[in-house]
Protein backbone atom coordinates (compact mmCIF):
# COMPACT_ATOMS: atom_id res chain seq x y z
CA UNK A 1 0.00 0.00 0.00
CA UNK A 2 1.43 3.24 -1.12
CA UNK A 3 1.05 6.76 0.29
CA UNK A 4 -0.29 8.17 -2.80
CA UNK A 5 -2.44 11.19 -2.15
CA UNK A 6 -2.47 14.11 -4.12
CA UNK A 7 0.37 13.99 -6.04
CA UNK A 8 -0.72 10.61 -8.04
CA UNK A 9 -0.25 12.98 -11.46
CA UNK A 10 2.85 14.65 -10.74
CA UNK A 11 5.57 13.42 -12.60
CA UNK A 12 8.00 10.60 -9.94
CA UNK A 13 10.93 12.26 -11.52
CA UNK A 14 11.11 15.98 -13.25
CA UNK A 15 14.61 17.52 -14.38
CA UNK A 16 14.18 21.17 -15.54
CA UNK A 17 17.16 22.76 -17.05
CA UNK A 18 19.66 21.16 -14.96
CA UNK A 19 23.20 21.33 -14.69
CA UNK A 20 25.12 18.14 -13.35
CA UNK A 21 29.06 17.81 -12.53
CA UNK A 22 31.94 17.45 -9.84
CA UNK A 23 33.10 20.95 -8.61
CA UNK A 24 33.81 23.09 -11.69
CA UNK A 25 33.81 20.05 -13.61
CA UNK A 26 30.44 20.14 -16.02
CA UNK A 27 29.17 16.62 -17.26
CA UNK A 28 25.68 17.16 -18.30
CA UNK A 29 24.14 20.55 -19.17
CA UNK A 30 20.78 21.54 -19.70
CA UNK A 31 18.84 18.77 -19.11
CA UNK A 32 14.86 17.82 -18.96
CA UNK A 33 13.48 15.01 -18.03
CA UNK A 34 10.51 13.48 -17.13
CA UNK A 35 9.47 9.95 -15.48
CA UNK A 36 5.91 9.39 -15.03
CA UNK A 37 4.16 6.40 -12.91
CA UNK A 38 4.08 3.19 -14.86
CA UNK A 39 7.02 3.83 -17.05
CA UNK A 40 10.14 2.43 -17.94
CA UNK A 41 12.72 4.93 -19.05
CA UNK A 42 16.30 3.96 -19.96
CA UNK A 43 19.23 6.32 -20.32
CA UNK A 44 21.67 5.41 -22.57
CA UNK A 45 24.76 6.50 -23.48
CA UNK A 46 28.33 5.78 -23.95
CA UNK A 47 30.63 5.28 -21.42
CA UNK A 48 31.58 8.63 -19.26
CA UNK A 49 28.89 10.29 -20.77
CA UNK A 50 27.44 10.95 -17.51
CA UNK A 51 24.59 8.05 -16.58
CA UNK A 52 25.51 7.42 -13.51
CA UNK A 53 25.57 11.00 -12.70
CA UNK A 54 22.29 10.95 -13.66
CA UNK A 55 21.20 8.71 -11.35
CA UNK A 56 23.07 10.35 -7.98
CA UNK A 57 21.64 13.19 -9.10
CA UNK A 58 17.93 11.55 -8.59
CA UNK A 59 19.04 10.35 -5.44
CA UNK A 60 20.06 13.34 -4.11
CA UNK A 61 23.62 12.31 -3.56
CA UNK A 62 24.61 14.81 -6.02
CA UNK A 63 23.05 18.78 -6.28
CA UNK A 64 22.79 20.05 -9.61
CA UNK A 65 25.58 23.46 -10.27
CA UNK A 66 21.74 24.70 -11.71
CA UNK A 67 18.31 23.53 -12.44
CA UNK A 68 15.92 21.69 -10.59
CA UNK A 69 15.12 17.92 -9.65
CA UNK A 70 11.75 17.02 -8.30
CA UNK A 71 11.04 13.85 -7.50
CA UNK A 72 7.43 12.62 -6.10
CA UNK A 73 6.67 16.57 -6.68
CA UNK A 74 9.14 17.66 -4.34
CA UNK A 75 12.20 19.95 -5.19
CA UNK A 76 15.26 17.38 -3.90
CA UNK A 77 16.92 21.14 -2.82
CA UNK A 78 14.33 21.79 -0.56
CA UNK A 79 15.11 18.83 1.36
CA UNK A 80 17.38 17.27 3.78
CA UNK A 81 17.69 15.37 7.14
CA UNK A 82 14.78 13.23 7.82
CA UNK A 83 12.54 14.88 4.73
CA UNK A 84 15.04 13.64 2.13
CA UNK A 85 15.33 10.44 4.02
CA UNK A 86 11.44 9.82 3.83
CA UNK A 87 11.45 10.37 -0.06
CA UNK A 88 14.71 8.17 -0.62
CA UNK A 89 12.77 5.67 1.19
CA UNK A 90 10.15 5.55 -1.72
CA UNK A 91 12.82 4.43 -4.02
CA UNK A 92 14.81 1.32 -4.41
CA UNK A 93 18.17 1.33 -5.82
CA UNK A 94 19.57 -1.95 -7.71
CA UNK A 95 23.27 -1.18 -7.80
CA UNK A 96 25.35 -3.51 -10.43
CA UNK A 97 27.06 -5.29 -7.30
CA UNK A 98 23.75 -5.76 -5.29
CA UNK A 99 25.63 -7.40 -2.25
CA UNK A 100 24.07 -9.57 -0.75
CA UNK A 101 25.00 -10.72 3.15
CA UNK A 102 26.88 -13.86 3.03
CA UNK A 103 26.10 -14.87 6.45
CA UNK A 104 22.17 -14.82 5.70
CA UNK A 105 19.83 -17.00 3.40
CA UNK A 106 17.80 -15.57 0.77
CA UNK A 107 14.68 -15.24 2.99
CA UNK A 108 16.95 -13.09 5.11
CA UNK A 109 18.22 -11.04 2.75
CA UNK A 110 15.08 -9.82 1.17
CA UNK A 111 13.35 -9.56 5.05
CA UNK A 112 16.82 -7.13 6.05
CA UNK A 113 14.95 -3.71 5.00
CA UNK A 114 11.67 -4.62 6.73
CA UNK A 115 13.76 -5.60 9.42
CA UNK A 116 15.48 -2.31 9.69
CA UNK A 117 12.15 0.16 8.56
CA UNK A 118 9.52 -0.96 9.80
CA UNK A 119 7.84 -2.84 12.57
CA UNK A 120 5.50 -4.84 10.83
CA UNK A 121 4.77 -8.60 12.65
CA UNK A 122 6.43 -11.66 11.32
CA UNK A 123 3.39 -13.10 9.42
CA UNK A 124 2.96 -9.84 7.60
CA UNK A 125 6.75 -9.66 6.75
CA UNK A 126 6.37 -13.30 5.50
CA UNK A 127 3.99 -12.90 3.37
CA UNK A 128 5.69 -9.76 1.65
CA UNK A 129 9.22 -11.75 1.35
CA UNK A 130 7.92 -14.55 -0.12
CA UNK A 131 5.67 -12.30 -1.75
CA UNK A 132 8.46 -10.59 -3.64
CA UNK A 133 10.72 -14.10 -3.96
CA UNK A 134 7.32 -15.26 -5.78
CA UNK A 135 8.09 -11.98 -7.94
CA UNK A 136 11.37 -12.98 -9.23
CA UNK A 137 10.70 -16.22 -9.50
CA UNK A 138 12.23 -17.34 -6.42
CA UNK A 139 9.60 -17.93 -4.05
CA UNK A 140 11.31 -21.93 -3.37
CA UNK A 141 14.70 -20.91 -3.43
CA UNK A 142 13.77 -18.86 -0.02
CA UNK A 143 16.06 -21.43 2.52
CA UNK A 144 18.53 -20.97 0.10
CA UNK A 145 22.20 -20.23 1.45
CA UNK A 146 23.83 -16.97 -0.52
CA UNK A 147 26.83 -19.45 -1.08
CA UNK A 148 24.02 -22.46 -2.74
CA UNK A 149 22.69 -20.04 -5.36
CA UNK A 150 23.81 -18.75 -8.78
CA UNK A 151 24.94 -15.90 -10.17
CA UNK A 152 22.08 -14.71 -11.88
CA UNK A 153 19.84 -15.89 -8.51
CA UNK A 154 21.40 -13.50 -6.79
CA UNK A 155 20.75 -10.70 -9.31
CA UNK A 156 17.73 -11.64 -8.39
CA UNK A 157 17.32 -12.16 -4.92
CA UNK A 158 18.82 -8.46 -5.03
CA UNK A 159 15.87 -7.61 -7.20
CA UNK A 160 13.40 -8.69 -4.87
CA UNK A 161 15.06 -6.77 -2.15
CA UNK A 162 14.70 -3.28 -3.82
CA UNK A 163 11.19 -3.93 -4.20
CA UNK A 164 10.45 -5.12 -0.48
CA UNK A 165 9.43 -1.69 0.61
CA UNK A 166 7.10 -1.47 -2.45
CA UNK A 167 9.01 1.28 -3.74
CA UNK A 168 7.28 3.87 -6.48
CA UNK A 169 10.38 4.64 -8.00
CA UNK A 170 12.70 1.95 -9.11
CA UNK A 171 16.33 3.12 -10.23
CA UNK A 172 18.39 -0.21 -11.85
CA UNK A 173 22.17 1.12 -12.56
CA UNK A 174 23.08 -1.39 -15.28
CA UNK A 175 20.54 -4.14 -15.16
CA UNK A 176 21.67 -6.48 -18.04
CA UNK A 177 25.90 -5.85 -17.38
CA UNK A 178 27.27 -9.40 -17.48
CA UNK A 179 24.45 -11.37 -18.28
CA UNK A 180 24.04 -14.26 -20.76
CA UNK A 181 21.65 -13.71 -23.46
CA UNK A 182 18.74 -15.69 -22.18
CA UNK A 183 19.16 -14.00 -18.22
CA UNK A 184 19.15 -10.58 -19.92
CA UNK A 185 15.79 -11.35 -21.58
CA UNK A 186 14.46 -12.49 -18.53
CA UNK A 187 15.83 -9.78 -16.68
CA UNK A 188 14.49 -6.93 -18.92
CA UNK A 189 10.84 -8.88 -19.24
CA UNK A 190 11.26 -8.88 -15.35
CA UNK A 191 11.49 -4.97 -15.06
CA UNK A 192 8.89 -4.84 -17.55
CA UNK A 193 6.60 -7.13 -15.25
CA UNK A 194 7.38 -5.48 -11.77
CA UNK A 195 6.88 -1.97 -13.34
CA UNK A 196 3.36 -3.03 -13.99
CA UNK A 197 2.37 -4.90 -11.34
CA UNK A 198 3.64 -2.40 -8.76
CA UNK A 199 2.82 0.50 -10.71
CA UNK A 200 5.57 2.27 -9.68
CA UNK A 201 8.55 4.02 -12.31
CA UNK A 202 11.76 1.92 -13.23
CA UNK A 203 14.63 3.86 -14.53
CA UNK A 204 18.10 2.28 -15.60
CA UNK A 205 20.99 3.27 -17.07
CA UNK A 206 22.17 1.10 -19.44
CA UNK A 207 24.33 0.73 -22.84
CA UNK A 208 21.86 -2.30 -24.29
CA UNK A 209 20.51 -1.26 -27.24
CA UNK A 210 18.06 -4.00 -28.27
CA UNK A 211 17.17 -4.99 -24.54
CA UNK A 212 15.88 -1.75 -23.70
CA UNK A 213 14.34 -0.87 -26.54
CA UNK A 214 12.30 -3.89 -26.15
CA UNK A 215 11.05 -2.94 -22.79
CA UNK A 216 11.40 1.10 -22.34
CA UNK A 217 8.14 3.68 -23.01
CA UNK A 218 11.21 6.16 -23.13
CA UNK A 219 14.69 6.79 -23.83
CA UNK A 220 16.81 9.49 -23.52
CA UNK A 221 20.51 9.58 -24.69
CA UNK A 222 23.18 11.13 -23.21
CA UNK A 223 26.46 12.24 -25.02
CA UNK A 224 28.77 15.43 -25.60
CA UNK A 225 27.80 16.70 -22.19
CA UNK A 226 24.67 16.87 -22.74
CA UNK A 227 20.49 14.73 -23.33
CA UNK A 228 21.14 14.37 -27.18
CA UNK A 229 17.88 12.98 -27.88
CA UNK A 230 14.85 11.47 -26.13
CA UNK A 231 12.00 9.68 -27.16
CA UNK A 232 9.97 6.27 -28.00
CA UNK A 233 12.33 3.63 -29.12
CA UNK A 234 10.08 3.64 -31.66
CA UNK A 235 10.74 7.10 -32.61
CA UNK A 236 14.61 7.17 -31.47
CA UNK A 237 15.17 3.82 -34.25
CA UNK A 238 14.53 6.50 -36.85
CA UNK A 239 16.64 9.16 -35.61
CA UNK A 240 18.93 11.03 -38.47
CA UNK A 241 21.31 12.17 -35.34
CA UNK A 242 24.92 10.76 -36.15
CA UNK A 243 25.47 10.66 -32.90
CA UNK A 244 21.82 8.99 -32.04
CA UNK A 245 22.35 6.35 -35.21
CA UNK A 246 26.41 5.46 -33.93
CA UNK A 247 25.46 4.61 -30.49
CA UNK A 248 22.56 2.57 -31.67
CA UNK A 249 23.87 0.71 -34.04
CA UNK A 250 27.33 0.48 -31.64
CA UNK A 251 29.31 1.16 -34.82
CA UNK A 252 33.14 2.03 -33.81
CA UNK A 253 33.73 5.11 -36.26
CA UNK A 254 31.37 8.28 -35.81
CA UNK A 255 31.27 11.20 -33.68
CA UNK A 256 31.21 8.99 -30.38
CA UNK A 257 35.17 10.10 -29.56
CA UNK A 258 37.20 7.03 -28.11
CA UNK A 259 39.71 9.50 -26.06
CA UNK A 260 38.50 11.03 -23.05
CA UNK A 261 38.66 15.06 -23.29
CA UNK A 262 41.58 16.56 -22.46
CA UNK A 263 40.55 18.63 -19.23
CA UNK A 264 42.46 21.90 -17.81
CA UNK A 265 42.64 19.70 -14.34
CA UNK A 266 45.17 17.27 -16.72
CA UNK A 267 47.12 19.83 -18.63
CA UNK A 268 48.03 21.13 -15.27
CA UNK A 269 48.47 17.62 -13.78
CA UNK A 270 50.67 16.98 -16.83
CA UNK A 271 52.85 20.51 -16.47
CA UNK A 272 53.23 18.86 -12.90
CA UNK A 273 54.48 15.69 -13.90
CA UNK A 274 56.82 17.00 -16.84
CA UNK A 275 58.56 19.31 -14.03
CA UNK A 276 59.66 16.77 -11.72
CA UNK A 277 63.54 16.37 -12.04
N1 LIG B 1 33.01 11.55 -8.09
C1 LIG B 1 33.45 12.11 -9.22
N2 LIG B 1 34.27 13.18 -9.19
C2 LIG B 1 34.69 13.77 -10.32
N3 LIG B 1 34.35 13.38 -11.57
C3 LIG B 1 33.53 12.33 -11.66
C4 LIG B 1 33.03 11.64 -10.51
N4 LIG B 1 32.23 10.63 -10.94
C5 LIG B 1 32.23 10.69 -12.28
N5 LIG B 1 32.99 11.71 -12.73
C6 LIG B 1 33.20 12.10 -14.14
O1 LIG B 1 31.92 12.38 -14.69
C7 LIG B 1 31.82 11.90 -16.03
C8 LIG B 1 30.59 11.03 -16.16
O2 LIG B 1 30.75 9.88 -15.36
P1 LIG B 1 29.57 8.82 -15.14
O3 LIG B 1 30.06 7.82 -14.16
O4 LIG B 1 28.32 9.53 -14.83
O5 LIG B 1 29.48 8.16 -16.58
P2 LIG B 1 28.68 6.89 -17.10
O6 LIG B 1 27.92 7.32 -18.29
O7 LIG B 1 27.94 6.28 -15.97
O8 LIG B 1 29.87 5.94 -17.56
P3 LIG B 1 30.02 4.34 -17.61
O9 LIG B 1 29.01 3.85 -18.58
O10 LIG B 1 31.43 4.17 -18.12
O11 LIG B 1 29.83 3.85 -16.21
C9 LIG B 1 33.13 11.21 -16.34
O12 LIG B 1 33.92 12.12 -17.07
C10 LIG B 1 33.76 10.96 -14.98
O13 LIG B 1 35.15 11.03 -15.04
Amino acid sequence: MSMITSDATDPVVLFSAVDLGYGDFTVLKEVDLRVARGQVVAMMGGSGSGKTTLLRATTAQIRPQRGTIAVFGQDLASLSGERLRQVRQRMGVLFQQGALFTDLNVFENVAFPLREHTTMTEQALTERVLDKLDAVGLRAAAHLGISEISGGMARRVALARAIVMEPELILYDEPFAGLDPISLGITAQLIRDLTDRLHCASVLITHDVPESFAIADQVYVVGQGKLLASGTPQALSGSQDPYVKQFLNGEPDGPIAFHYPITPAFTAWLEQQSGRP
